[in-house]
């Protein structure tokens, strides 16, 4: 039966609150407007952030919504005056943006896109400032401009990047995230050089993906920092070639690493969202260079801090969002890099599960061990 045109009922998680279990409901999808795409969410993968909104801590997390931005889907339907995409193309829905147009796409300097962000911000659609998102008539709100835990989600077409339809999407769908801003924070962001000593704190999916961004980059050593020691096996394989555990020294972690590197890192990524180990990661760098990329993200009200005199006498302090990669140009060349098998995706899948265990997925997220899950969206 066609759907264009009709609101689609379909099987979504919706946190109606936070921190209480999400609730597989029936909701309704509106059809897309001008500007938007709907797509049939085939596989969704859970990213931190997801986590993290649903905490509450994310003052931009509303509620109740539907959370989700890791996934890859198919096309099932446009709205008036999208061209570059059509029902039955295979996409990999983004939450950063890419008009092309705007003064941040324009500048050359950033993968930031100014034109969707106002309303994202806020989980409703650009065209009318609504929801596409219902239950019995009640909105709901969007998340992150994606929303990919939901059978049907509708997004603008800015936010949509067209994928290789031989692409494996219950794999692809973690390019939408995790992946790509490890790799992006080491080659778009730090620019590692070859034979740069790095430092990874947090080796969870985006950790372990600045790894394997810096080996590609020919770091000479790459130093590994969980609390989590069931990380340190895995993490071999993404290329960490050493590996400690704060908890085990008595010291701050940041003189820890410059006395095993005789002044410091070149370059060091917080991928964990905790200010005092952003503060660690900034002063374990190496004077007069040493550059130092916040990655994670913390909750509202929490700030960084640390002594002038660490940037005065030469360290950088750099952030990053989604690896500073333009999302509808380059998600498909990520896509074409791991069906070359120059990147790794396969590796950080630990578990696969279907959309009724959603709440069993998070759960699993703070087990040891456990990088991403994902979900079939309609099994
Ligand atoms: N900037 C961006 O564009 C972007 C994109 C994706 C994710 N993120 C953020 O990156 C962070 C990592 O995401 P993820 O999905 O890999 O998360 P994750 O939960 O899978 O991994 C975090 C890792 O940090 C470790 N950890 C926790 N506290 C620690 C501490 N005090 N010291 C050392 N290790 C510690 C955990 O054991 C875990 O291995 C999150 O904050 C997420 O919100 C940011
Ligand atoms: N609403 C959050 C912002 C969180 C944040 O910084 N998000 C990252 C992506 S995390 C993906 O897992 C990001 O891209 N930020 C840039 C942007 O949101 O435009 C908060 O306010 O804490
Ligand atoms: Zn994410
Ligand atoms: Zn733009």
């Amino acid at each position: 039966m066609a759907t264009q045109g009709q609101v689609i009922t379909c099987k979504a998680a919706v946190a109606w609150e936070p921190n209480k279990p999400l609730v597989i409901e029936d909701v309704q999808v509106a059809p897309p407007q001008a500007g938007e795409v709907r797509i049939k969410i085939l596989f969704t993968a859970l990213c931190h952030t997801d986590a993290y909104t649903w905490s509450g801590k994310d003052p931009e997390g509303l509620f109740p919504c539907i959370l989700g931005h890791e996934a890859a889907g198919i096309v099932e339907s446009v709205g008036g005056g999208v061209t570059e995409v059509k029902p039955g193309d295979h996409v990999i829905p983004c939450y950063q943006a890419e008009c092309r147009e705007c003064k941040f796409c324009k500048s050359g300097k950033t993968n930031l896109c100014g034109k969707v962000r106002a309303a994202t911000g806020v989980g409703v659609m650009m065209n009318d400032r609504k929801s596409r998102f219902s239950i019995n008539g009640k909105p709901l709100y969007h998340f992150m401009g994606t929303s990919t835990f939901s059978q049907y989600t509708v997004v603008h077409d800015v936010s949509v990047a067209k994928i290789d339809v031989q692409a494996p999407l219950e794999k692809v769908c973690l390019l939408g995230c995790g992946v790509p801003t490890g790799l992006g924070a080491v080659w778009n962001t730090a620019k590692v050089e070859a034979g740069s000593i790095v430092a990874v704190f947090g080796l969870g999916t985006v950790g372990l993906a600045v790894a394997e961004g810096a080996k590609a980059a020919g770091a000479s050593r790459i130093i590994g920092i969980d609390i989590d020691s069931n990380k340190f096996d895995i993490a071999k394989n993404f290329g960490v070639t050493e590996f400690i555990n704060p908890k085990d020294h008595d010291k701050p972690i940041q003189q820890v690493i410059v006395d095993l590197t005789d002044g410091g890192v070149d370059y060091s990524f917080e991928c964990i969202g905790n200010v005092s180990v952003m503060r660690s990661a900034l002063e374990c760098c190496h004077k007069g260079w040493g550059t130092s990329v916040i990655v994670g993200v913390a909750a509202s009200g929490q700030e960084i801090s640390t002594r002038p005199f660490q940037l005065v006498t030469g360290r950088v302090w750099k952030g990053t969002a989604f690896g500073g990669f333009k999302s509808r140009s380059q998600v498909p060349w990520l896509v074409e890099k791991y069906m070359k098998k120059e990147i790794k995706v396969d590796e950080y899948i630990t578990h696969n599960l279907t959309l009724e265990d959603i709440n069993k997925a998070f759960d699993l997220m703070h087990e040891g061990g456990c990088l991403r899950v994902v979900l079939s969206m309609h099994s």
